[in-house]
């Protein structure tokens, strides 16, 4: 019997809460947050930069290569905005953050993003980007949306991760 701990994604728009919230939740369970920006960053894992949108561009191919090792043995909670270039077998939870266009526009703007930055990421957040860039590279039964506004969502929201991790354990531990 092999007992692999699930690996979860949290997905979403620039500052719909993913790292606050993957932190809770990996504290609770005792699993491991890996936050690919803080990892391309701290490994220099970038191919290039992106004048335009002034930020670097992350090598997609060694990411993968350096989470394999952590994804193999399980327990890992992976915090990035997009979710289309990891392969499928990595995750079997992809939970989508989403926040309210006005909430998610004080947040950048406290965060110091210029007005450019900003208006892209809201829009980005109206049209379902994100959400879409999931929904169309996961199985839509382990694709789950959550409302993300308030500090109570976000406590439902961190139940309903850590319930959903100590479930899929009980069921592996037990099969
Ligand atoms: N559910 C929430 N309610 C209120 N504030 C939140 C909530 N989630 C995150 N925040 C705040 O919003 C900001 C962005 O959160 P962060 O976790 O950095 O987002 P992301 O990782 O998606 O970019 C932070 O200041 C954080 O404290």
């Amino acid at each position: 019997m092999v007992i692999t701990r699930p690996n979860i994604l949290i997905t979403g728009t620039p500052g719909v809460g993913k790292s606050t919230l993957g932190e809770e939740v990996a504290d609770l369970l005792g699993m491991e947050l890996v936050n690919i920006n803080e990892m391309a960053k701290e490994q220099n894992l970038y191919d290039g930069y992106d004048d335009e949108r002034q930020c670097h561009i992350i090598d997609e191919d060694r990411i993968i290569d350096e989470l394999e090792e952590g994804i193999e043995e399980g327990g890992l909670v992976v915090d990035y905005h997009g979710s289309n270039f990891f392969p499928i077998r990595f995750f079997q939870a992809v939970f989508v953050l989403r926040c309210d266009n006005t909430v998610l526009y004080d947040r950048l703007a406290a965060r110091g993003y210029n007005d450019k930055k900003i208006q892209e990421n809201v829009e980005c957040e109206i049209m379902n980007v994100l959400r879409d860039e999931a929904a169309e590279s996961y199985d839509s039964k382990i694709v789950f949306e959550l409302q993300n506004d308030t500090t109570e969502q976000m406590e439902k929201n961190v139940k309903t991760i850590t319930d959903w991790v100590r479930d899929r354990q009980g069921d592996t531990m037990e099969s």
